[in-house]
């Protein structure tokens, strides 16, 4: 059994217990309360090379990252450093993430939020609207395409901006095929946890221009963006080297600062 299909059993399971605690309904009358999605595609859009910074505890490739006690702290810590987008981890087993992160960072952010989950079913998608996250991460890998088609479509409906993951050439053509409009592309694969920074230059040319790109994992500073920027990124996701790093805010704004360069801004 593979990395992705032991962390999607876990998933499941705890999503099971939720369901038994929290009805659809109850759910879906939390997100109609909730602040209406903030546009993350025209904030992505924007000039220069976009920084996603992410709350995470913990990896399954890793183990412990940091304990991160305040992720409200954090989140404004990275939003004080100019990212455009704050993704946090809600996986709980092997990210050590939650829903209460989610709300605990939309109560303390004004910039878009990123539920980064393993998301197989739409009552993750309403949970993701109930805490206040304005984009869904679908993985392409963990469903299968009739889901992925499904999933697209209602996290679309409910106001979620769904930012499609991929890891193989094969995936960009299902992801393009679901009608995704933003696709990041992993450079871990998430079977063998390895991560290949070469993958992004492979796949960014099978993705039409319209489309935003985003470079997900492995960016340890400026010197991958600038690699990743290169080979097209609109926006890269940083994760482990801000959360291991001493000073999250000005690591994020050297982030920027790079992203920043007028000599990116003319490719875009
Ligand atoms: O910590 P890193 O190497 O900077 O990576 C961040 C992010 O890309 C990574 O957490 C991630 C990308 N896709 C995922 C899917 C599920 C869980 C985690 C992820």
């Amino acid at each position: 059994m593979s990395v992705l299909d032991e962390i999607l059993d876990g998933v499941r399971a705890d999503l099971a217990d939720r369901r038994r605690e929290v009805s659809l309904d109850a759910l879906k009358e939390k997100a109609a309360l909730a602040a209406p999605p903030r546009d993350a595609l025209s904030a992505l859009r924007g000039d220069g090379v976009s920084v996603i910074a992410e709350v995470k505890r913990s990896s399954p490739s890793k183990g412990a990252l940091a304990a991160i006690a305040d992720p409200a702290a954090l989140a404004r810590d990275y939003e004080a450093g100019g990212a455009k987008v704050i993704s946090v981890l809600t996986e709980r087993r092997r990210f050590g993430g939650g829903l209460d992160d989610l709300a605990a960072v939309r109560a303390n952010v004004d910039v878009a939020i990123l539920r980064k989950d393993f998301i197989v079913s739409a009552y993750q998608l309403w949970e993701a609207r109930a805490y206040g996250a304005d984009l869904a991460l679908l993985i392409v890998a963990a469903l299968d395409q009739e889901a992925l088609v499904s999933l697209v479509e209602r996290a679309t409906s409910i106001g979620l901006t769904p930012l499609v993951e991929v890891h193989t050439e094969d995936e960009v053509a299902r992801a393009l095929d679901a009608g995704a409009q933003i696709i990041g592309v992993n450079a871990r694969d998430l079977k063998t946890l390895k991560v290949d920074r070469g993958v992004f230059a492979r796949l960014a040319p099978l993705i039409p221009r319209d489309v935003v790109k985003i470079a997900e994992s492995g960016v340890r500073g400026p010197h991958d963006l600038l690699a990743y920027a290169s080979a097209g990124a609109d926006a890269v996701l940083v994760g482990e080297s801000l959360v291991t790093g001493r000073d999250p805010r000005s690591a994020v704004a050297d982030l920027v600062a790079a992203g920043a360069h007028p000599a990116l801004r003319q490719g875009k």
